[in-house]
């Protein structure tokens, strides 16, 4: 069995009264696809929030290669490779879909967005961003403005511009969302090659998706872990039925 990636210890969310996230312990092993799921409300982005760093933890710990990070800001996260989809930096309209994601390599590398220079003079940096490109399909539209893409290639983007920065744990909320069924299909292609090269934490409410790619699938319910299991044990658990997904969903 591999070695646990990231790993959340007791974490704790709360607003006022409301424990939105309560003692969740989950891990992401090395190379593992692992999806959250759960009913709406469940604390799924709150826990990947508190994980990418974009919420604080009211208590418990989040654990990278071994070490602490809860304390650590966005950009220290991301800068040690754990990093959530559109996260280091947002899309610039104005610029292409190469420069975009040249610009998501250059932040991950702390070159702190050298603007005086020729953003293309970077061979390194557009090798990495032209291969984020291609496994994301989105060679062909290289030199198109970010402003002109429809949204589900402003989805794919996302995902070229965070692999750019090469992530070693990424973290991905519904990356699906708002997509047709074609472009649905090529991100599951997609995040089925990228696993075992990456750790992956995926958040997604296609259930279907979820049961063709996931290693190991935890059960939020109310914030709290249900159960974590590989898609086999969920689907013939009959908590999991009775509680969140009904015999009709599963699988
Ligand atoms: N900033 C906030 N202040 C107060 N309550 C919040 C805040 N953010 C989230 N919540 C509450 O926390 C709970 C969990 O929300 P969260 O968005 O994490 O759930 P989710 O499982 O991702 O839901 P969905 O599947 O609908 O996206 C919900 O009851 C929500 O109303």
């Amino acid at each position: 069995m591999s070695k646990p990636a990231l790993q959340t210890q007791a974490l704790i969310k709360r607003y006022g009264g409301l424990l939105v996230t309560d003692s969740v312990s989950i891990d992401v092993r090395e190379g593992e696809l692992h999806a959250i799921i759960g009913p709406n409300g469940a604390g799924k982005t709150t826990l990947i929030n508190q994980l990418s760093g974009e919420l604080w933890s009211d208590a418990g710990d989040v654990v990278y290669a071994g070490q602490k990070i809860t304390a650590l800001p966005i950009y220290d996260r991301a800068r040690r490779g754990v990093l959530r989809s559109y996260q280091i930096t947002s899309i610039f309209e104005e610029f292409t879909v190469l420069e975009n994601t040249v610009l998501a390599a250059m932040g991950a590398k702390s070159h702190a967005y050298y603007f005086w220079r020729p953003m293309l003079g970077r061979a390194d940096l557009v090798k990495a961003a032209r291969h984020a490109l291609e496994i994301t399909r989105l060679s062909h539209r290289t030199d198109v403005l970010a402003a002109e893409l429809a949204y589900g290639e402003r989805r794919q983007l996302e995902l070229a511009m965070a692999l750019a920065a090469k992530p070693r744990v990424l973290l991905l909320d519904e990356p699906m969302a708002g997509m047709s069924p074609q472009e649905s299909t090529s991100v599951i292609e997609l995040l089925k090659s990228l696993k075992g090269s990456h750790s992956i934490l995926l958040i997604e409410h296609d259930m279907e998706a979820v049961f063709a790619l996931a290693d190991r699938i935890t059960v939020l319910v109310y914030g709290k872990v249900l159960c974590t299991g590989t898609p086999d044990e969920i689907r013939n658990n009959p908590e999991v039925k009775t509680v969140y997904l009904g015999d009709e969903h599963i699988g």
